[in-house]
């Protein structure tokens, strides 16, 4: 063998290993390293009955009762109004206690996403005939809707608050992205719903979330490392009642 070619091959292969080490790190950063990995672990159950509710699966199956998704609908329409301000007190916290500016535009990002949603809302509203104004939040919803304002508190750190936004997003996209997998039978009139939360996009967004999350656990005391789990659960805990509530079981 040539020694320029000796030389070209041996720099491929040190290219093929510094890329495989950077995606290593990659995953090992993407999860926080190992934190929100531990928490998944520890957590399953509660989090795939988060993620493969009832309420999900029957969109999946096509045998969803309509009835319910129209309860869902009214009631996460509530359920976003309320979430503004919370992503706006995330806003906030990051600005006061991050010193990476991107973690502002990932979440600028988010409530950008959060405009378009309205609007959203209130053109399904009118497909399905739902009015939106003037229903009342359900049990459940209020719950969830408490939790977030607890959460908006000057009190609550950027720590703790990020990583329930982040669960936030994560549960929905999980969830509905299951619903745009082949060989599904999502009725067509639901796809837009799936894909508003499922798309690629919404997706990486979420990754983008994770990241931010995994850095800020990986500097996080041990007090705000159990106050972020507490808050992770909790967030699952409502998002199965949320599901639960929208099925009419509660
Ligand atoms: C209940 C609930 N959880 C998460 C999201 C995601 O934005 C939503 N719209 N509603």
């Amino acid at each position: 063998m040539a020694w320029n070619q000796k030389f070209s091959s041996l720099g491929k292969l040190e290219a093929e290993k510094r890329k495989e080490m950077e995606s290593a790190e990659e995953a090992e950063s993407r999860n926080g390293g190992g934190i929100i990995q531990t928490w998944l672990n520890r957590h399953h159950l509660l989090y795939s009955k988060a993620i493969k509710h009832p309420f999900i699966l029957s969109i999946r199956d096509g045998t969803i009762d309509i009835s319910s998704f129209k309860r869902w609908l009214g009631q996460d329409y509530i359920f976003v109004r309320e979430f503004i301000p919370f992503v706006a007190s995330v806003l906030v916290k990051a600005w006061r206690e991050s010193e990476d500016g991107l973690d502002i535009e990932v979440i600028l990002g988010g409530m950008a996403s959060l405009n378009d949603e309205i609007s959203w809302f209130k053109k399904e509203g009118s497909k399905w005939d739902v009015l939106l104004y003037g229903i009342s939040p359900q049990k459940a919803n209020q719950d969830y809707c408490r939790f977030l304002e607890r959460l908006m508190g000057s009190e609550v750190g950027y720590t703790v608050a990020i990583t329930a936004f982040w669960a936030i997003e994560a549960v929905y996209q999980e969830s509905f992205s299951l619903c745009l997998q082949n060989g599904t039978r999502t009725p067509a009139e639901l796809m837009e719903t799936c894909q508003r939360w499922g798309n690629n996009e919404f997706g990486q967004y979420c990754q983008s979330l994770q990241k931010i999350v995994g850095r800020r656990l990986e500097k996080a005391s041990e007090d705000i490392l159990r106050k972020a789990e507490e808050a992770f659960v909790c967030v699952l805990n409502h998002e199965v009642g949320f599901w639960d509530m929208s099925c009419g079981e509660l």
